[in-house]
């Protein structure tokens, strides 16, 4: 049996008087994409920014936190809820950005393609504020895709589009899968992280070890995004965050279709179960169908 790529034991952080998280405990296995999903304000970026390696200065934590490195860094990319492009730097330069800190090799003929694959070909020169909020989501993932790490930290990456542009993006998201990829057996350090129609999943454990498969860690309020993206959805409590539930999703997404409402209702009875009073995961008012929490 393979050892988890990346493993959480007993994670507790505070902010001073704040306790965000406590004793949360869990692994991502080699080529897993993994959902985590919990009311708001209950320590879900809190976790993700601690695989990170990005928690703030004033926050304690303890417990265990096991990712991959490289080159002595933690091999992780993180998109934050917002996609922060710079402002200043026209697309390609943007997409560029994390790759050329890494020193990623052959970035530039892998940022063409990409652009390709992710529908942005042609807007290469644009400025940010001239991109549409998909395209924007779609370059800021692109870029985390091209920092070539092995592991993808996605924080509500499409929290702020339409429904329709968020499944899209979802739609993006699945074609996303590990290398040990036809493109170029991980060679080029970014094949790591390929994206191709094929598959949803993200490379499959080769026998020998799957060396090079890597995994998504992936941060939504929305259940049914979980569900049509992830391997296992985890479920985490109002803070302090625990995770209190973990469910496995059958099939690959790229095939799968909401079909899952018996694994929807097992979700939305977790976190109304963990509910607070004040009925923070879905206000009364809120209706139920969009299945957000
Ligand atoms: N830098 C910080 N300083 C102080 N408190 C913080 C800080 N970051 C987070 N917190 C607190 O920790 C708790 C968890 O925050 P976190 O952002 O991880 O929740 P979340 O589940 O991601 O929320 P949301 O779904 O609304 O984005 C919250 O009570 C928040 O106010």
């Amino acid at each position: 049996m393979l050892e988890p790529l990346l493993a959480v034991g007993g994670l507790g952080v505070r902010f001073d008087a704040v306790e965000a998280v406590r004793g949360a405990t869990f692994d991502v296995g080699h080529g897993e994409f993994v959902a985590v999903i919990g009311p708001s304000g209950c320590g879900k970026s809190t976790v993700l920014r601690a695989l990170a390696g990005l928690l703030p200065a004033g926050a304690r934590f303890d417990g265990a936190i096991d990712v991959p490195h490289e080159g002595g860094r933690p091999d992780v990319a993180w998109l934050p809820q917002r996609d922060a492009l710079l402002p200043w730097r026209r697309a390609w330069a943007n997409a560029l950005v994390g790759a050329r800190i890494a020193g990623v090799p052959d970035a530039e003929t892998r940022a063409a393609e990409l652009f390709d694959r992710f529908g942005l070909a042609g807007f290469e020169r644009a400025w940010p504020h001239e991109l549409s909020g998909g395209m924007r989501q779609r370059l800021a993932l692109l870029r985390t895709v091209l920092a070539g790490r092995r592991v993808l930290l996605l924080d509500e990456p499409f929290g702020a589009l339409d429904a329709l542009t968020r499944r899209s993006m979802n739609d993006w998201l699945a074609g996303l899968h590990l290398a040990g990829h036809a493109d170029d057996g991980g060679a080029s350090g970014v094949g790591r992280l390929a994206v191709g129609p094929g598959s949803s999943r993200l490379g499959a454990a080769t026998a020998d070890g799957a060396a090079a498969a890597g995994a998504v860690v992936l941060v939504t309020h929305d259940v049914d995004e979980a569900l049509r993206l992830a391997d296992r959805v985890l479920v985490m409590s109002a803070r302090p965050g625990r995770i209190v539930r973990e469910v496995a999703v059958p099939g690959s997404a790229v095939s799968r279709d909401d079909a899952h409402p018996e694994l929807r209702t097992e979700l939305l009875a977790a976190l109304d179960h963990d509910s607070d009073p004040s009925g923070r995961f879905r206000p009364s008012g809120a209706p139920e169908s969009t299945a957000r929490v």
